[in-house]
């Protein structure tokens, strides 16, 4: 099996280029590309061409926009990466028959409410990031070609940036720490949300009726603030130099924490979905905050 990946040196496509290797041949593109591949999602008809050359049986794209108070000042490279490049995809792959898998967010969401959002749940983005990746949806639906779309939330890897990287950081330097504590999400890692991937893409290609749109979050739920609490506990017991420690770090209202783009308050997703189609067990968000953070602090 031939599989295309793009997007290879995010935090979701480093983690792929491992966990997709056992199921076939991973062609991995970053923004360079490779000799006459184009891996850049601003290039359309280059990316086009490119899957046409390839011939993959599955296109895996990790490829986006993920700044999203930047997208609130850049509307249009947002639309084009998040959205009108996972179009192009779509429709190559459906001339191709080949699967596109992609990834969208909780931002899709208004965030109202308290119940975690379920995959027909009536979307609301309140970002230009979240418009346009919800945009990316449509336009993979429109294609109407085999394809599974992974909403997932709040996502840290051990390589790339990360609010938990950030965390540590910040209380490493500065004397106080003030984090929002009314968004309330899970956060989930890159490595899981590749390997689930690899386990629904392998599943999926016996079972084609399993295509469509799956919520993807590790479980349990927490705020900006609790997650940052945790990881600092985490953080100060490898040894971390840490000058804010968790109980020093104050919880705000988003109210508090003016930002460009505006974002939802009931970031929860319900997996419930994804965990009965494909069989599977998600562990608890912590897990993998914890696991991350020992790669990367413990010296
Ligand atoms: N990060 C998060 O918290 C969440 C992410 N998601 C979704 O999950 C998926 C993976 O995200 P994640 O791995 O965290 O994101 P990252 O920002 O870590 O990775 C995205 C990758 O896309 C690359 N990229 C950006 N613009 C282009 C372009 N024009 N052409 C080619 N590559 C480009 C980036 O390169 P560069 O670094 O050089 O810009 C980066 O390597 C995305 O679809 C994202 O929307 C969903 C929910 C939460
Ligand atoms: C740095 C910092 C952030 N915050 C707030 C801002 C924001 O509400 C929250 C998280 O900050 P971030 O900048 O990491 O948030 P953000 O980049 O919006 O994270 C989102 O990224 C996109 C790609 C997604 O798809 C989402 O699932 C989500 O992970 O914490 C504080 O309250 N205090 C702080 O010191
Ligand atoms: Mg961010």
């Amino acid at each position: 099996m031939k599989i295309l990946l793009l997007g290879k040196d995010g935090q979701v496509g480093w983690e792929l280029q491992r966990a997709l290797a056992p199921l076939g041949e991973v062609i991995a593109l970053g923004r360079a590309g490779a000799g006459e591949l184009c891996g850049d999602l601003t290039q359309l008809d280059a990316l086009a061409a490119t899957v046409r050359r390839v011939r993959p049986q599955v296109i895996v794209n990790a490829a986006a926009y993920t700044a999203v108070d930047r997208a609130e000042q850049e509307p249009e490279r947002a639309q084009r990466i998040n959205a009108d490049a996972p179009g192009v995809l779509a429709r190559q792959a459906a001339a191709l028959g080949a699967w596109l898998v992609h990834y969208s967010t909780d931002y899709v969401f208004d965030g109202s409410g308290e119940r975690p959002w379920r995959e027909h749940d009536e979307t609301g983005p309140l970002s230009v990031y979240g418009r346009t990746k919800l945009d990316g949806e449509v336009q993979i639906r429109a294609a109407g070609g085999r394809h599974l779309i992974l909403r997932t939330s709040w996502v840290y890897g051990a390589r790339g940036g990360n609010f938990a990287k950030t965390m540590v950081k910040l209380a490493c330097e500065r004397e106080q720490l003030r984090v929002v504590a009314d968004q309330i999400g899970a956060p989930t890692g890159a490595d899981l949300i590749a390997d689930v991937t690899a386990h629904a893409v392998r599943q999926a290609m016996r079972q084609p009726e399993l295509a469509g749109t799956y919520h993807l979050a590790a479980a349990g739920q927490t705020s900006w603030h609790g997650y940052a609490c945790h990881v600092l506990r985490q953080a100060q017991a490898l040894g971390q130099p840490l000058k804010v420690t968790a109980e020093q770090v104050e919880a705000i209202a988003t109210t508090a924490w003016p930002t460009p783009a505006r974002r939802p308050l009931n970031s929860r997703l319900d997996t419930t979905r994804l965990r009965h189609a494909f069989h599977l067990h998600l562990p608890a968000w912590q897990a993998g905050v914890d696991r991350m953070l020992q790669e990367c602090l413990a010296h």
